[in-house]
């Protein structure tokens, strides 16, 4: 198969191992970078085009578009999608899943396990989403926040609403959620493919950090999940309509509450903490799933 990657940085961990798994197999993968790609859309057959010459002979291509570039490489990505390319994960998908306030209305919806969560546009309404989280501590979150930071833990009514004001001050969009404590500085990554969960990782925060993440310091340990957690991540993956996501879920005293679920997980520490080739096991997906136009929305947008 020949496979495109829609990347930026060809070093990064999970890029290189997924270019290794895909020649193992006997596979061509391109890493493409999204921001260089210009489109066509005005011709009846949409094109990309990259370094002055058209893409094509595509069977399959993996989206790994970074935060900071969304709204660019989604389009980039439903420009393949038009033009009949097989996405991992599709543009729609994606999207949903990086608006936080967006996947949380589908999991709710859904009767997923959600921290109670509030969220308001107003900085007049500070007492009414303090009272919706359950009074402090509550913890505070940047929208557009990633790696843990725009995370913060308003331990006091007081501290809680001085942050919520000085966000609210500098104009960006926050939530604001019940602390679980319970979880005691630990969330679980569920690696989930195809509908399966593939692989999962225990995480937990530096001495005193109540954030989880690897980034900030935090270490990961392999671990069994609950056939519940199990349910909830596949479920989550299902109802963002993702084929390939890392769910972050809490254990909390009310059973697994989704922290979110990613588009674009990367492999170094779960690959590394359980030893799993999930590299290999998303080429194995593409093997058995790409086909051309077989997308469920089809770039309908
Ligand atoms: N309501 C909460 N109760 C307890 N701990 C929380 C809560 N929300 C977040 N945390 C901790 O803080 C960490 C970071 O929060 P979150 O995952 O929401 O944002 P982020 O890490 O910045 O986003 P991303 O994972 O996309 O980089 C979580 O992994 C978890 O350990
Ligand atoms: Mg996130
Ligand atoms: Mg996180």
């Amino acid at each position: 198969m020949k496979i495109a990657m829609l990347a930026r940085n060809p070093n990064l961990y999970s890029h290189k191992r997924l270019v290794e798994a895909a020649e193992a197999r006997g596979h061509t993968l391109d890493i493409i970078n999204t921001l260089r790609c210009t489109m066509n859309i005005t011709s009846h057959r949409p094109t990309i085009l990259y370094n002055g010459e058209t893409l094509k002979g595509y069977d399959a291509v993996i989206p790994r578009i970074g935060a900071s570039i969304t709204h660019y490489g989604l389009a980039v990505l439903r420009q393949f999608e038009m033009g009949g390319v097989w996405p991992l994960n599709e543009s729609v998908a994606i999207g949903r899943s990086r608006d936080k306030l967006r996947s949380m209305q589908i999991f709710a919806k859904h009767g997923l396990g959600l921290p109670v969560t509030a969220f308001a546009h107003d900085p007049k309404q500070t007492d009414e989403v303090m009272k919706i989280a359950g009074g402090a501590p509550v913890v505070i979150k940047l929208l557009e926040g990633t790696q843990g930071i725009g995370v913060v833990l308003g331990d006091t009514e007081r501290s809680a609403k001085s942050v919520i004001e000085a966000f609210r001050g500098a104009n960006v969009n926050i939530l604001v959620q019940e602390f679980i404590k319970e979880a005691g500085s630990s969330d679980i990554r569920i690696f989930v493919i195809g509908g399966k969960v593939v692989a999962s990782m225990m995480r937990t925060g530096a001495e005193d950090d109540f954030r989880s993440n690897l980034h900030r310091g935090g270490s990961a340990k392999m671990i069994k999940i609950t056939p519940e957690e199990r349910a909830t991540a596949i479920r989550a993956a299902k109802v963002m309509g993702l084929n390939v996501a890392g769910v972050d879920v809490l254990r909390s005293n009310h059973g697994p509450v989704i922290m979110e679920v990613n588009s674009s997980p990367g492999l170094e520490g779960i690959e590394k903490t359980t030893g799993i080739d999930l590299a290999g096991k998303i080429i194995e997906f593409i093997e058995n799933n790409a086909k051309a136009g077989k997308t469920a929305t089809k770039g309908k947008g």
